[in-house]
């Protein structure tokens, strides 16, 4: 674990220095648990929302895609449950007045109760305090802090206050509009992006004549005031979702809940992410919201966490926006029953899949840094930092690289961009020495190299430099194009 805690450390300055991911405003010494993606970053997080979005609007032919906005009518989070359920409970410590959720404290305690080897101890300390948490007994949690004397990590006391609940959701003022009552202009920043899909529901199905089962799909930015952020872009207090809202007939939800638990495992592994690194972890505590739901979850550097929830919603989210909104929100279904007669008119069911773009892109930095070290021919000591991002989604694909900057390379190499750019993302570069400019390519993970040297002059041939094992060989430059548009399919 040490090492790998180590690794990530590494992982984070990396994204640092290579244009990945800056603190935001760093200038100003930065702002707790808000990020910027840079210029390798943006390109990179694009890449994968894109692939999320070919593979769910494309791929799928019952699937839209929408953009809602991020303001809502305040009333549509007291509809979800947001306003009185979307809370954290917290609890501080009296000395330090440092703040911890309460899980996030008793699962510290039961680490390093493993790493003492009490390993007995700590699954006790979680099979309770899972319990606790399902019946929302804060008396309890309390209890249990006290009786194995959890401690903060600051104060090194187990001075406690009460454990309260801490709504997550930012509020701010909307527009101008003066008022005797001050609420009257309070709206929040979304915390998830699946309301205005909700609220979308009849728009969509009417205007797009969508027959159900069918799926509306969204990307976006949701915002979270947690309690503790941590564990650089894993818990952000703005992040991005991309999630789907999958509609169903009554009764069928189980069907669709294991298919897209299938499906989205299956995509994770389409991108690059090995099997053997995730898995499912089903709820014990369901959301108020849920008849079924489970995590796929990542091994990160840090431990086995979520990557994205599949959450059979039922028709919860649709009868509550009803019910607030004094409208109708129904589908009428002419698919014949088992009795011949249309099944008629009902709210439907919904297996929502909800991915954080942060946390992937998290897990596919995790994956593809190594740092390789080798002992060379003549004994002595060589290595390299490298990003193994699939060639599918690196934020560059090719970088083009005359040997000289002279000599008419570069206006070859030149020619061989403006012949690529229109088709894949390309990097140019002509200083500095090849094996250093092949190290940088390394480090910002473009897959293909591809050198101009005097005797592309007289062959029409360049040497392309793969990535992954440094292997390098001949070909023509006619044919850099096709190959590269071939190996990034
Ligand atoms: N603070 C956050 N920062 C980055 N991504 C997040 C954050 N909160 C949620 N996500 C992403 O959104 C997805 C769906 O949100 P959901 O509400 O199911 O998360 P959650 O169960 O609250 O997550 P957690 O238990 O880690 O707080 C998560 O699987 C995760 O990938």
């Amino acid at each position: 674990m040490a090492n790998e805690i180590n690794n990530f450390s590494e992982i984070i300055s990396h994204c640092k220095e290579y244009g990945y991911i800056f603190q935001s405003s760093e200038l100003y010494d930065g702002l707790s648990a808000v990020y910027d993606y840079g210029q390798m970053g943006a390109q990179l997080k694009k890449n994968l929302r894109d692939t999320w979005w070919k593979s769910m609007t494309q791929m799928h032919d019952n699937i839209v895609g929408i953009d809602a906005a991020i303001f809502m009518h305040p009333t549509v989070w007291k509809a979800s449950g947001h306003v009185d359920n979307f809370s954290d409970p917290m609890i501080d410590n009296k000395d330090s007045n440092k703040r911890y959720r309460v899980d996030h404290l008793i699962e510290g305690f039961a680490d390093e109760q493993i790493a003492a080897g009490n390993e007995t101890l700590a699954k006790e300390v979680l099979a309770q305090m899972d319990t606790l948490l399902a019946a929302d007994d804060y008396s309890g949690l309390k209890e249990l802090i006290e009786a194995n004397n959890i401690r903060c990590a600051i104060s090194k006391t187990s001075n406690w206050t009460a454990i309260r609940q801490f709504n997550l959701m930012f509020k701010t003022e909307f527009g101008a509009v003066a008022s005797d009552n001050p609420d009257d202009n309070i709206v929040y920043l979304r915390p998830e992006t699946a309301q205005g899909i909700f609220v979308n529901f009849l728009n969509v199905q009417k205007t797009g004549r969508m027959k159900i089962p069918f799926g509306i799909a969204q990307t976006g930015k949701a915002f979270r005031n947690e309690i503790v952020a941590r564990q650089f872009i894993f818990r952000m207090r703005e992040f991005e979702q991309m999630e789907m809202q999958f509609f169903v007939r009554p009764g069928t939800q189980k069907q669709w809940y294991d298919y897209w638990k299938t499906t989205r495992k299956a995509w994770h592994e389409s991108i690059g992410i090995p099997a053997e690194k995730l898995r499912f972890h089903d709820h014990v505590k369901l959301a108020h919201y849920a008849d079924m739901a489970l995590d796929i979850e990542f091994e990160f550097p840090f431990g086995w966490k979520e990557l994205e929830g599949i959450h059979s919603r039922t028709d919860f989210d649709l009868t509550q926006h009803a019910t607030y909104s004094k409208k109708k929100i129904q589908y009428f279904d002419n698919d014949l029953n088992e009795e011949g007669k249309p099944y008629g008119n009902y709210t439907p069911f919904v297996v929502e899949t909800s991915v954080g773009l942060d946390r992937l892109f998290l897990t596919v930095l995790s994956l593809a840094y190594q740092n390789e070290k080798w002992t060379k021919e003549d004994g002595t000591e060589d290595g390299r930092v490298v990003l193994k991002i699939p060639a599918k989604i690196a934020p560059t694909k090719l970088a083009i690289l005359p040997l000289l900057k002279k000599d008419g390379l570069p206006e070859i190499a030149k020619s061989l961009l403006d012949d690529c750019k229109e088709s894949f993302h390309c990097f140019y570069e002509e200083k500095d020495a090849i094996g250093k400019r092949y190290r940088r390519m390394d480090a910002i993970g473009t897959p293909f190299c591809v050198t101009i040297d005097h005797q592309t002059k007289e062959d029409n041939t360049v040497t392309i430099r793969y990535r992954d094992d440094m292997r390098q060989e001949r070909i023509a430059l006619s044919d850099v194009k096709v190959l590269v548009e071939k190996l990034i399919k």
